[in-house]
Parts: C-alpha cells; structure tokens; sequence
C-alpha cells in the first residue's frame, strides 16, 4: 500500500509518502513556486500509489489545481480530510466544525492518539500559529491563532519605514536585542514562548505537543521543555491525515 499525503499550507505544499502506514520519503513545494510545472514532474516520478490524502487550507483554487494533476497522472482516489464534531476520539468546541482549520483538526487527532493520560497543549507553528487545548478525555477547549514568526516580522517591515524584514540569526536567544535585527528576532520569540508559557501555565502537568515549520526552534525553549514535557512531533498533520482516512473508512464500512 502506497499512499501519497499533502499538507497544503500558506507557505508551503508538504507531502510524504508511506509505504504500508510507515514514511518513505518527503519534501516540499512552495507557494511561490509554478505548481503546473513541479507537480506533473512530480507525480510521474513518484510511482504508483494506492491512495491520495490532502489536508488544505489554503485557497480552494489551489485544491483544484492539485486534484487536477493527481486526477491526470494517477488512477487513485483523493481523499480531502474536513474537520468534524466528533471523531477518533476528539469532539471539536466550534459550533460549525467546518470553520475550523482541518490541519488543526489532523493535528488534534494525533496528539489525542499519543494516548499519553495527559492535557494537550497542540501548537503548530506554521504561517500562522494555532494553540489548541484538548482535556484529558479529548474534549476540545478551545484554541487561538496569531501571526507565525515569520509574519510578525514581515508585518513590521511593511508597516514601518525604517525595519526591514530580518532571517533569524542566533536562534536561541531570548535577551534584549542591542541591534534592530535582533530587537525584532528576539521580540518575537520572546512574545511567542510568553504566549505558549502562559497557556500551558493554564494547565499543570499539561504536555506540549509542537510541530509546524518552526517548531524545532521553539522546542528547548518553552518552559517546561526542563521537565521533559514538550514533544516535537514534525509529522502531527500526516499522522492525524492517516487517522481521519482510517475513521472515514470505519464510518464507510459500518
Ligand atoms: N524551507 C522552508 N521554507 C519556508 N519556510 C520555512 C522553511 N523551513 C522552515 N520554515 C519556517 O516555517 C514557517 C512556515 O511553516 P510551515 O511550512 O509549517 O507553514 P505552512 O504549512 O505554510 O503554514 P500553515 O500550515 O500555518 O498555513 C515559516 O514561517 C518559516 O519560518
Ligand atoms: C489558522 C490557520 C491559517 C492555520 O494554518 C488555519 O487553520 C485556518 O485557516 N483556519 C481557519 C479558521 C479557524 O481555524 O478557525
Ligand atoms: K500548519
């Protein structure tokens, strides 16, 4: 059995392919990048695939576009993963589970699937970044999103006339920057990690559960990382993708 998964975000198109449920390989495409070219290339040399599955939030045209290679160069099904009320476990706390981000949802259900008898904090820090909290028992708490580090710092340059937009140097770094690179980096790591220390303040003994583009630089620096309770999960989305297809299968089947 191989199935081809995308997680299709604001920055980037992820993808990952399993051979019998395990990871084979990954990569990704950008945005910015010409999609009518790279995919073609792409899905030809993939091989032959059993199954196609896509988390997707960004825009719909870019759903078509990817359904239309996959549908021109694979005899597969395509799987679209939704968010639901209830599902492996997890119940959503929107009253319209369709408004939230599926690839919350996904990340969701497989931080409910690590089974670890803990509160989940859930943050993915992609574009943008989401903090959703689930109870012990799966019950959604509810959630919040702001800007992605990256866009904290684009925002800043294009609404200034003197900042300009800054890659991150020293990473790691949290005190008060002495140079206007650094007083920007630092500043929005440090209103990150005060978001997330905050929240999971909120609720002891909680685990943070981290994924998303710039995840691994925030790992070691959430407070309770010093108590072992921080996991970095970079695949969160694809797992809860093999999850949401195996539930709908069950719900098919039953
Ligand atoms: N090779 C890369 N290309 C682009 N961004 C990268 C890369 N590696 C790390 N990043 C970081 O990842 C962030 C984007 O994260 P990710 O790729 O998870 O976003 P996304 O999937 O497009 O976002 P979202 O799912 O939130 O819409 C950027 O802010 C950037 O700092
Ligand atoms: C918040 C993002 C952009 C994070 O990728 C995505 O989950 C999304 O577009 N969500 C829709 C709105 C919501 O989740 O309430
Ligand atoms: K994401």
């Amino acid at each position: 059995m191989r199935t081809l998964q995308f997680d299709a975000g604001n920055t980037r198109l992820k993808w990952l392919l399993r051979e019998n449920g395990q990871p084979a390989s990954s990569g990704f495409f950008c945005n910015t990048e010409d999609w009518d070219t790279v995919l073609p290339c792409f899905l030809d040399t993939v091989g032959k695939l059993d199954q196609v599955s896509i988390s997707i939030v960004s825009a719909d045209e870019r759903f078509e576009q990817i359904k239309k290679h996959v549908l021109a160069t694979q005899a597969v099904p395509l799987y679209k993963a939704a968010a639901k009320k209830v599902s492996a476990g997890v119940t959503l706390s929107y009253d319209e589970p369709e408004k939230l981000g599926v690839d919350r949802w996904l990340a969701m259900l497989a931080a409910h699937a690590t089974n670890t008898q803990e509160i989940k904090i859930v943050v993915d820090c992609g574009t943008a970044i989401t903090i959703d909290v689930l109870d012990k028992t799966g019950v959604h708490l509810g959630g919040y999103i702001v800007p992605g580090i990256s866009l904290m710092k684009k925002t800043l340059a294009s609404n200034t006339a003197k900042l300009r937009y800054v890659e991150s140097t020293d990473n790691s770094d949290l005190a008060p920057g002495r140079n206007t690179a650094d007083c920007i980096h630092h500043g929005a790591l440090v209103m990150l990690l005060a978001l997330v220390d905050r929240v999971v303040a909120q609720y002891p003994g909680s685990r943070v559960i981290l994924s998303g583009g710039d995840g691994e630089q925030l790992e070691e620096l959430i407070a309770v990382y010093k108590e072992g309770r921080v996991s970095l999960m970079p695949d969160l989305i694809m797992d809860g993708l093999e999850i949401a297809v195996r539930e709908d299968r069950k719900g098919c089947a039953g």
